[in-house]
């Protein structure tokens, strides 16, 4: 089957800045390949400062009338732009398998996923409200209001192309706030499709503007971002060392942050564990995306008595497990985005190893005749816990099973991490699970569930893993601060 979309202008080869499609002044492009097959699917402009300043302007002069839009109408918009993404389904989930890699059911799932935040946020916008506050001392009134922070910068990874940008832009638009976004290099065209649908939308020129760059120049045009004191706020999703980066560059201009950076997530199946349940949790957890996403377990922590049986029954699911393009329908893993992946897969495979570990099912690239992306799901048994698997994130469908005798030193080894984004468990011991999820450094924790995202829970993390939560009601507060409003010398 090919990746073929029935709405072939949907597959766009420019950025969008204040309503016009346009190129780099310089002409400079990008290319955008499959990483299935390497083929090409496109370019795009590879944008310089000039683009990211003039995309700042563009926000910047359409916030005054956003934000002015009563909440109501920009709420109707979002929900036109909602509509217009799910009648397009199909044609988005073929985008993203054909940028991004991932088998054409989990595409088009994720649409579904992007298109829950945007109705999300649809429906909070009507919603906003403030507090009347009884004042203290007579003849004043006092108000808190809560306002749009501005202009965003929304800087956005490959691995869920769609969602992570549909699930900033759409509670910045809802609070009134104007966009200026760089996807990943890797995969930009996923997000100039969402905007062409949020311009047929009618959501107006210059509230939403997407400004593609290379990994050579994407510095270039966010540092034009960090040094504009007109951007009020940064939210970004990838990895920590950027995530720190951005941190310390927006300290000059005192920006807003919303950082989703790195994970290393622990998965620990205790004794009294349901042990099919927590095999299928492990396996929707650890395998959707291929293992590329940040919330996948990076590490599995079994108890001593139910070790064996545990890791015979995940070795018959991770060896059935089918590889190959989402051309094919039966493909359950897709390639690794690229080859640099790759290589970092098996370097922490063969670390592992090389520490003692068991070789259970996989271990190599495979597919050579498709092309040089695709690794083999993994499991490997006695993992040491120096391993740098389990240190690092390892972003492929690579699981280490490490063994322990009590809760504490589960629990001690899955907060043995600068991460805290997020962490899982199984056990049916309703005590340990009050004991667990208490104890857990996380910002997320699944107790006896593998899948854990929703556009109505906070999603964020801790300690290194960032700040700020995206979705559910406390979404929008990321993208609004409070004024206070006190009126004196009422008689
Ligand atoms: N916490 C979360 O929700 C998520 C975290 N991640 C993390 O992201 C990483 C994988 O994604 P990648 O795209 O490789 O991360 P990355 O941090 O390299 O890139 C993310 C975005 O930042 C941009 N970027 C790269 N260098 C930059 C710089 N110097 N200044 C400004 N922008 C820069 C990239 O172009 C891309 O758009 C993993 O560590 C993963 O855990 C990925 C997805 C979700
Ligand atoms: O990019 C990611 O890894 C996502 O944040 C994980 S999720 O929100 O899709 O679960």
């Amino acid at each position: 089957m090919t990746l073929t979309l029935e709405r072939g202008d949907l597959i766009l080869n420019s950025n969008y800045i204040a309503g016009r499609w346009c190129e780099a002044a310089d002409g400079a492009t990008l290319t955008v390949s499959n990483p299935a097959d390497m083929q090409l699917i496109a370019e795009v402009p590879d944008s310089s400062a000039e683009e990211a300043r003039a995309a700042a302007d563009a926000a910047h002069e359409a916030f005054a009338a956003w934000r002015a839009t009563p909440a109501k109408r920009r709420g109707e918009l979002l929900k036109r732009w909602h509509a217009l993404v799910m009648a397009h389904q199909e044609d988005l989930g073929r985008l993203i398998s054909l940028e991004q890699g991932k088998p054409l059911v989990e595409g088009q799932g994720e649409v579904l996923y992007a298109a829950s935040y945007i109705e999300w946020f649809a429906e909070e916008a009507p919603r906003i409200a403030g507090e009347m506050i009884a004042a203290p001392v007579a003849g004043r009134r006092m108000l808190a209001v809560k306002e749009p922070v501005g202009v965003v910068a929304v800087i956005t990874p490959w691995n869920f192309p769609a969602a992570m940008i549909a699930r900033k832009i759409a509670p910045a638009l809802a609070a009134g706030c104007t966009v200026v976004a760089k996807p990943a290099e890797d995969t930009p065209l996923t997000s100039l499709a969402l905007v062409r649908l949020a311009e047929e939308a009618g959501i107006p020129a210059g509230v939403i503007n997407i400004v593609c760059a290379s990994r050579g120049r994407t510095p270039e045009v966010v540092d034009a971002w960090l040094e504009d004191a007109r951007v009020r706020k940064i939210s970004f999703t990838g990895s920590t060392p950027v995530g720190k980066h951005l941190a310390r560059a927006s300290a000059d201009t005192l920006k807003k942050l919303s950082l989703e950076l790195g994970g290393n997530a622990p998965f620990i199946v205790f004794k009294d564990a349901d042990l099919d349940a927590a095999v299928e949790g492990l396996m929707a957890a650890k395998f959707r995306n291929g293992g590329q996403t940040c919330v996948c377990p990076n590490r599995v922590y079994v108890q001593d008595a139910v070790l064996g049986a545990f890791a015979d029954k995940l070795a018959v699911r991770v060896a059935a497990l089918r590889v190959g393009p989402a051309s094919d329908p039966a493909s359950q893993i897709g390639p690794m985005i690229n080859t640099r992946a790759v290589d970092k897969i098996l370097v922490h495979i063969d670390d592992a190893l090389t520490q003692g570990a068991r070789l259970l099912v996989g271990g190599e690239r495979v597919r050579a005749d498709l092309g040089p992306n695709y690794v083999s799901p993994t499991l490997l048994a006695d993992v040491a816990p120096a391993a740098r698997l389990c240190h690092e994130e390892t972003f492929g469908p690579v699981v280490p099973l490490l063994r322990f005798e009590a809760e504490e030193e589960a629990v001690a080894a899955s907060n043995a991490t600068p991460f805290g984004l997020a962490s899982y468990f199984y056990s049916e011991s309703v005590s340990r699970i009050h004991r667990v999820a208490d104890a857990l450094e996380a910002g997320i924790v699944g107790i006896n569930e593998g899948a854990v995202a929703s556009e109505a829970a906070p999603f964020g993390g801790i300690k290194e893993s960032g700040y700020g939560r995206e979705g559910s009601v406390h979404g929008l507060d990321d993208y609004q601060h409070i004024k206070y409003l006190c009126q004196g010398n009422l008689r």
